[in-house]
């Protein structure tokens, strides 16, 4: 228990308090250890600030019991209110006061303001020390960033929400600011939330990363582990960009728009549905012959994605950019050697 900073168990939320509507969040299981920094990531709508603003008790839960650093904060018998949390929160706006400088933003949720021990300790881990006397609008987006996860730190919270922090940054600053997250933390002994819709940066500083989708965790898992074992298809697809393909049982064996899928002798019989490979496992030729065809070409710096209408499937497919094929060129396509694929359900991983 002691190494857990927050526990969420058998949550569930509807806004519509009525028996027949939907679940927005549903049976939500999930721990934070003490140091840890927990993705949330889903797609757009599948709940992820319903949860956080559960957590920080702007929302109360329909069923199931919070815990913060051993101490029960949301349950059927008792709702702690957000001030009673000692939660700190970062949101994409940054919300600061934009008529106070940069110290008195951090000292504003002090209980003690003559306690500029930890502002002080703060302001050094974010790297504002030199700009104490600076308003808001004289920082740039980072700073104003730094300033606001100094504040959420500063009443001596170790727990903070981050909601989409990085969200209004430019490319350049979100790399840099993203990668001394964890550090700055560290810092300061603290765990955290943070909501993202992007698996990169989730998978990128998380220590774990909680997987979403209509109101449901599908996996919850450090990062290697779900590149590894992605334990559903939506998983597999949301994380790794992974293709889905359907599988059709042909006695023992089982055919898919990419041809014959080989399985491992003990899943002969197992009722395999679908497949999921990743686009740098598929390889695409030129061919008159073929139904494939080239729907589309996208240069991504060091490689090309290719959209390929094949069977009624659209398949992405990985290559080098020296490829010569356009939109509408017939082509064919196959699974490279030494690569692997993911079959469901179970995901079970077979290597060619
Ligand atoms: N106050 C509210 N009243 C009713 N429904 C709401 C309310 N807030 C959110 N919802 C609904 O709950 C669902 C989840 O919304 P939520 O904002 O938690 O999703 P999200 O994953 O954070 O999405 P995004 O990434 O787009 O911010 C959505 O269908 C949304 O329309």
């Amino acid at each position: 228990m002691k190494n857990d900073a927050l526990i969420i168990d058998d949550l569930h939320h509807k806004y519509d308090k009525q028996e027949c509507s939907n679940w927005i969040l549903n049976e939500i299981n999930l721990k934070i250890e003490n140091g840890e920094l927990l993705g949330l990531l889903g797609p757009s709508g599948c709940g992820k600030t319903t949860l956080l603003r559960l957590i920080a008790g702007f929302e109360y839960p329909s069923k199931g019991r919070i815990s913060l650093n051993d101490k029960e904060i949301s349950s059927r018998k008792k709702i702690l209110s957000p001030e009673k949390r000692n939660i700190g929160m970062v949101f994409q706006d940054y919300a600061l006061f934009p008529h106070l400088t940069v110290l008195e933003n951090v000292i504003f949720g002090l209980k003690n303001k003559k306690d500029r021990s930890r502002v002080d300790y703060l302001l050094n881990v974010v790297g504002l020390d030199s700009f104490v006397g600076r308003y808001p609008h004289e920082l740039s987006g980072g700073q104003k960033q730094r300033l606001a996860i100094a504040r959420a730190l500063a009443p001596g919270t170790n727990f903070i929400l981050l909601d989409e922090p990085f969200c209004s940054l430019d490319m350049h600053v979100k790399l840099k600011l993203r990668s001394e997250l964890p550090n700055i933390l560290k810092g300061c002994n603290a765990s955290g939330l943070m909501v993202t819709h992007d698996p990169e940066e989730a998978m990128s500083i998380c220590d774990k990363v909680a997987v979403m989708k209509d109101g449901k965790i599908h996996q919850i898992d450090t990062p290697i582990n779900l590149l590894n074992n992605p334990k559903t298809i939506f998983v597999s697809s949301f994380i790794l960009g992974n293709n889905i393909i359907n599988l059709k049982k042909n006695g023992n064996s089982y055919s898919s728009c990419l041809g014959e899928i080989n399985c491992s002798e003990y899943l002969k019989n197992t009722n395999i549905k679908n497949m999921s490979i990743s686009p740098k496992f598929i390889s695409i030729k030129r061919s008159e012959s073929d139904d494939a065809i080239v729907i589309s070409k996208e240069f991504l710096g060091e490689y090309l994605i290719y959209k390929v209408f094949i069977n009624g499937n659209i398949l992405r497919v990985r290559t080098d950019i020296n490829n010569l094929l356009n939109n509408g060129d017939k082509c064919t396509l196959s699974i490279n050697k030494n690569s692997f694929y993911f079959l469901y359900p179970g995901a079970y991983k077979e290597y060619i």
